[in-house]
């Protein structure tokens, strides 16, 4: 059965806000709840970007850049580990996020090709 919300925690002792933090589980959620709140607007602000970046790419060869991916990837890396987070966690996750930005990419592009918008031509 899923854990308790509101009862206190079962070993340990608070590791967040100097210990302020937290009493229970409902506690803990809210919290992630508000940070995820702000995780999604700074992805839809970073989707506003990789559509853009589209308007830079000749062909769709072109919407996947290897080279980049895998430096934002190794970026993040680092910077996961000068913050405290765990870089095997931010690899995880920024190599499932660029994937699915390099997929959305690719519909932006095919969109506007298809449009006549973007001057390339399938065949
Ligand atoms: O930098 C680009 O060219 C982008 O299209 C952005 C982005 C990204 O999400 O960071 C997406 C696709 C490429 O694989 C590389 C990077």
């Amino acid at each position: 059965e899923e854990p308790a919300t509101n009862a206190p925690a079962l070993w340990g002792s608070p590791t967040v806000d100097n210990g302020a933090c937290c009493k229970t589980l409902g506690e803990v959620r809210g919290n992630i709840d508000r940070l995820d709140r702000e995780i999604v607007r700074l992805m839809a602000e970073r989707g506003r970007y990789v559509h853009e970046a589209a308007r830079f790419k000749a062909n769709p060869a072109q919407v996947e850049a290897p080279e980049r991916a895998e430096a934002v990837v190794k970026k993040a890396m680092a910077l996961a580990d000068a913050d405290g987070l765990s870089p095997k966690v931010a690899e995880a996750a920024y190599r499932a996020m660029v994937r699915a930005f390099i997929d959305y990419e690719q519909g932006i592009f095919a969109a506007a090709a298809s449009r006549g918008d973007a001057p390339w031509r399938n065949s």
